[in-house]
């Protein structure tokens, strides 16, 4: 583990034991009871400070909104969110911390943005309400540090490589990378005795089934390495849990876009992995003209127009579900669900949306099949709006990329400005 200049210090050590005073219950001699009114008297003062410390931190600007106390149903305070300089996992940290959670972002940098963690530490600059530690999850040692230092009561696992495309050329990376990491945090949370993960999954693990929609039961036959690094991770994840008290929640995300309405953050993919880029990513590019134009990759699919189908997913939808489900997850429970709007919408349709909402007539091209791409998903997410009472509210696609344009055209240069204010 690194350290870099904005690295917060850890709040509570787990090292340190906390202050602890045995109560005699029986067998008190003469003196003791002499004592007694006296020990009522402090206890009573005691319970009068405790009361009164909480009655000002909640009226403090740093716990306004709902109480802490009193909100986060599975009584998680401190939130570990991997990945939390990436586009889904810096959303989520945001969301967690507008909802009075604590947050520790640990993020090797490699995918994510210093940047995005500035513009977090600006909002929410209170001591203790975020910690953001550089370290790479593969390093066993550096984790174990970071769980003996901290007291997390949940791990939100968001890090990971994310392109199918380049799953295919570097399957190996994948696997580190995915299913290997999440044995790294998965040990360090038995060993420290963290008991609640959020896990980050993908549609990808149902590689291409027969039926649509996609339903949680439908079989997991993924067909690209980064499908099949995320259902092995699925399968260690739910292996232990049934060794264990841990609550787990495995949302299975579908296509992601769009970001934060209120324009502090949004998708900044690296620009050396472009031509592994997903198509939201490739939309905005297009329109501000950093590459010359879209390419859509394979019109020969057996679907209405030729071009695969997704379902795109708001990331300020898929946040919600995650609070939804720290919210609901508890003890020797598994809930796995899928994380979609159920509909599905074709390449050229998006291509067609981008347009609308950039308002920039984009050169279209088009090329050969990508490998490792299925034809069509899209879920029916009918369990999670039951079980977790989420629904989609972005269901217009036009709408979330017209939100995501605006941070992409008041941020030309990305990330980068802000990157350069932090270091
Ligand atoms: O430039 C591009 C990029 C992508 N595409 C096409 O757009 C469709 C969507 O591709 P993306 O790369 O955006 O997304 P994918 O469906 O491959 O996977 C995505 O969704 C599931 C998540 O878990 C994955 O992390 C994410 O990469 C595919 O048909 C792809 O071939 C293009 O036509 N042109």
């Amino acid at each position: 583990m690194k350290d870099l200049p904005h690295m917060l210090p850890a709040n509570r050590s787990r090292s340190q034991p906390r202050a602890s005073r045995p109560w005699p219950l029986s067998g008190m001699d003469n003196s003791e009871s002499r004592r007694r009114p006296q020990i009522i008297g402090k206890l009573a003062m005691a319970f009068m400070l405790t009361a009164l410390c909480i009655l000002i931190l909640k009226q403090s600007p740093s716990f306004s909104g709902p109480s802490v106390f009193s909100r986060h149903e599975a009584g998680v305070t401190h939130v570990l969110v991997t990945g939390g300089a990436g586009y889904i996992g810096s959303h989520a940290a945001l969301r967690l911390l507008k909802d009075n959670y604590r947050v520790t972002i640990v993020d090797n940098l490699s995918r994510g943005n210093l940047g995005a963690i500035k513009v977090l530490q600006q909002l929410f600059p209170e001591p203790g309400r975020l910690q953001f530690i550089y370290a790479d999850l593969g390093d066993a040692r550096a984790v174990n540090n970071i769980f003996e230092k901290n007291a997390f009561d949940a791990v939100m696992h968001f890090a990971a490589v994310a392109y199918v495309g380049e799953s295919t050329l570097e399957p190996l990376r994948y696997y580190h990378n995915i299913t290997s990491n999440t044995l790294v945090i998965l040990e360090a949370m038995a060993a420290h005795g963290v008991k609640t993960l959020i896990y980050s999954s993908t549609c990808a693990t149902y590689g291409e089934p027969e039926k649509m929609p996609i339903t949680e039961v439908t079989p997991q036959h993924p067909i690209n390495p980064y499908g099949k690094a995320k259902k092995m991770a699925e399968d260690i994840i739910l292996d232990f849990s049934k060794r264990s008290d841990m609550a787990v929640m495995i949302l299975r995300y579908f296509n992601v876009i769009g970001s934060d309405p209120e324009g502090r953050l949004g998708e900044a993919p690296r620009p050396e992995l472009r031509e592994h880029g997903r198509i939201s990513g490739a939309c905005f590019d297009a329109a501000l003209g950093i590459i010359p134009g879209l390419k859509v990759k394979g019109v020969d699919y057996a679907t209405s127009d030729g071009t695969c189908i997704r379902d795109y997913i708001d990331v300020t939808d898929l946040v919600d579900a995650h609070v939804k489900a720290l919210d609901k997850a508890r003890p020797s429970k598994v809930g796995i669900y899928n994380v979609g709007t159920g509909k599905g919408r074709s390449v050229k349709e998006f291509v067609e949306a981008c347009k609308k909402a950039t308002g920039v007539s984009i050169k279209v091209d088009y090329l050969e099949r990508r490998p490792g791409d299925y034809a069509e998903v899209y879920s029916d997410p009918s369990k999670i709006n039951r079980e977790l009472n989420w629904s989609a509210r972005y269901t217009d696609l036009q709408e979330s990329l017209s939100i995501a344009w605006k941070w992409q055209k008041s941020h030309p240069n990305r990330y980068e400005s802000e990157a350069a204010v932090a270091l």
